[in-house]
């Protein structure tokens, strides 16, 4: 199950779930899935102290924790809540939380500050101070309770979203106003959020678990989210034909290259060819090198004398300037009927040029199928929406959606959980990858992969999603040896993909047994 549901949704699911059940059985379900989990937790903490720090807020997040915190009680262990909720508003599930809590008699601590806290030390903490339900920054005092678990070095266990983040966009509520629970583990409920897998959700969530909470499947609706992974691009990881020949696997061509700045479509050629493209061509905008000495088998060619036919599959942008004379060029690209990847000062020059923007809009293939990619970086994207890189970051998916459907292209923004957005509004996010990535020439490589995957004959939703997969799962590769993430550099990753590629063909693929059983027939 990779499903990603919107707080909305999970509001509607939690609503159909609750009509058919006894008030209470949810938030007693999910205290008893968070005091198991931290149960686990606690049996490999290495902390001498058995005390486990349970903090709960004002909404049914809080109750969650409560609730579990009368079943670690109940087990045995040490426990001890702070609770920050004005007991007047709280909804009627947390209250009753409460109350047994009272009834239990467990520890509450009066100090709501972090003095309260000082000079203790935990063996977990429970972070049930927001989950959906935040909607503004946390006040100051809550920020300092959470600033206080930040600086702990004991396992951090929050209950379906680390507090202080937003469970849809992976921002920081309130933004630097705000400030969110590094957990190290999130145990989340009903249904997997965007927000855990993207922007800063990525270092705030750490491990992530979900209980749906044996909710009915008949309250569940189909969603337009998932998480990215291999099973959403199997359909295309085919082993090779032995009959073939380098026109089976397509044309790349790279259009980039203004004088000066040649490195950013080798890097993309490179990785076309070792991507698996037939032949990979680099168009230049102006004067290049003549060829590519580590990687002869490269064609460099001049771009003014490249057709842009629909045999090949074209990767515009890298390196290419924003000159008249790029723009022209970009202009020729988008009045071809290839597929094509659109990326770097390429996208610079459409979001400066509503004559291109329009180009972009109107590529369609009979039949409709989406034929352009876009691989925006945040700067790029804002520039694209007329925005700022702020409020990109602010809402990844919103702003990836955004595009898609502005620019009718499936949209690849880039950063720590990326987002590809399609133009019918469906989305997913990608797990793969690590800040070995935020080096320079990462996403030349990148837009090379998709131009390889596209030559290939890969549907381009398929495409963007398996090079995006890969990408991610070969930095992960390198640091999983040891080379990273500090000063990897974006050549290292183009061998990298090729065995992540490779793998995965060969994962995917079921073979025929090599050696077939005689069986003798007796007549
Ligand atoms: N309902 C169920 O049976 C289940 C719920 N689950 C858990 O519940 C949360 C969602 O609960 P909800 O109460 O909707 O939301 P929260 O607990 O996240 O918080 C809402 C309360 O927090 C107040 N609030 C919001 N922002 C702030 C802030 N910055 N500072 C202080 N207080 C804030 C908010 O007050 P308002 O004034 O905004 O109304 C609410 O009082 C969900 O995440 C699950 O953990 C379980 O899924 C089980 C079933
Ligand atoms: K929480």
């Amino acid at each position: 199950m990779s499903a990603l549901y919107s707080v909305a949704e999970i509001r509607e699911v939690e609503q159909k779930a609750l009509s058919g059940l006894q008030p209470y059985t949810l938030m007693q379900r999910a205290g008893s899935a968070v005091a198991e989990y931290a149960q686990e937790l606690l049996c490999s903490a290495t902390e001498s102290s058995p005390s486990v720090l349970i903090l709960a807020g004002p909404g049914n997040n809080g109750g969650d924790a409560l609730e579990a915190a009368c079943l670690l009680e109940e087990a045995g262990i040490e426990v001890a809540v702070q609770l920050h909720a004005d007991e007047s508003k709280q909804p009627e599930d947390a209250r009753r939380a409460l109350a047994r809590a009272r009834e239990a008699e467990i520890q509450f601590i009066d100090d709501l500050t972090p003095a309260g806290l000082r000079g203790q030390s935990w063996a977990l903490v429970i972070d049930g101070l927001f989950g959906i339900g935040l909607s503004r920054a946390p006040t100051s005092k809550l920020r300092a309770i959470i600033d206080y678990v930040n600086g702990l070095r004991c396992p951090v266990l929050s209950i379906d979203v680390p507090s202080g983040l937003n469970a849809d966009s992976g921002s920081i509520v309130g933004a630097a106003d705000g400030a969110a629970v590094n957990a190290s583990h999130t145990i989340t409920f009903i249904g997997d959020k965007p927000g855990l897998h993207t922007c800063d959700g990525k270092d705030h969530s750490g491990h992530i678990t979900l209980r749906p909470l044996d909710i009915d499947h008949g309250c569940y609706k189909p969603t337009r989210a998932f998480l990215n992974g291999p099973q959403y691009f199997a359909a295309s990881l085919k082993p090779r034909a032995n009959n073939s020949h380098k026109g089976s696997y397509g044309d790349v061509i790279v259009v980039g290259g203004a004088r000066g700045m040649a490195g950013a479509p080798v890097l993309a050629a490179r990785t076309a060819a070792f991507g698996g493209a037939g032949r990979v061509y680099l168009a230049f905008v102006d004067d290049g090198p003549a060829y590519d000495g580590e990687h002869p088998e490269l064609m460099f060619r001049v771009a003014d004398r490249v057709e842009f036919g629909p045999g090949a599959a074209l990767v515009v942008g890298p390196g290419m300037g924003t000159s008249r004379h790029a723009y022209d060029i970009l202009s020729r690209a988008l009045d071809s009927e290839a597929d094509i990847v659109v990326d770097a000062d390429a996208l610079n020059l459409i979001s400066a040029e509503p004559t291109l923007q329009h180009k972009l809009h109107d590529r369609n293939r009979a039949g409709g199928e989406v034929v352009s990619i876009i691989t925006p970086h945040p700067l790029e994207a804002a520039r694209l929406l007329d925005t700022t890189t702020q409020q990109v970051q602010n809402d990844r998916p919103q702003a990836a959606r955004l595009l898609a459907r502005h620019f009718n292209a499936i949209t690849v923004l880039k950063g720590a959980g990326t987002v590809i957005a399609f133009p019918d509004g469906e989305m997913a996010i990608n797990p793969t990858g690590n800040p070995a990535l935020s080096t320079a020439g990462t996403g030349d490589v990148l837009s090379g992969l998709c131009g390889a995957l596209l030559a290939q004959g890969w549907p381009t939703r398929a495409a963007a999603l398996a090079a995006t997969w890969i990408h991610g799962a070969a930095a992960d590769r390198l640091v999983a040896e040891g080379l990273g993430p500090v000063g990897l550099t974006a050549s290292e990753f183009i061998p990298a993909i090729r065995a992540v590629f490779n793998n995965i063909i060969r994962d995917h693929v079921h073979h025929r047994p090599s050696h077939v059983a005689h069986h003798r027939t007796h007549a």
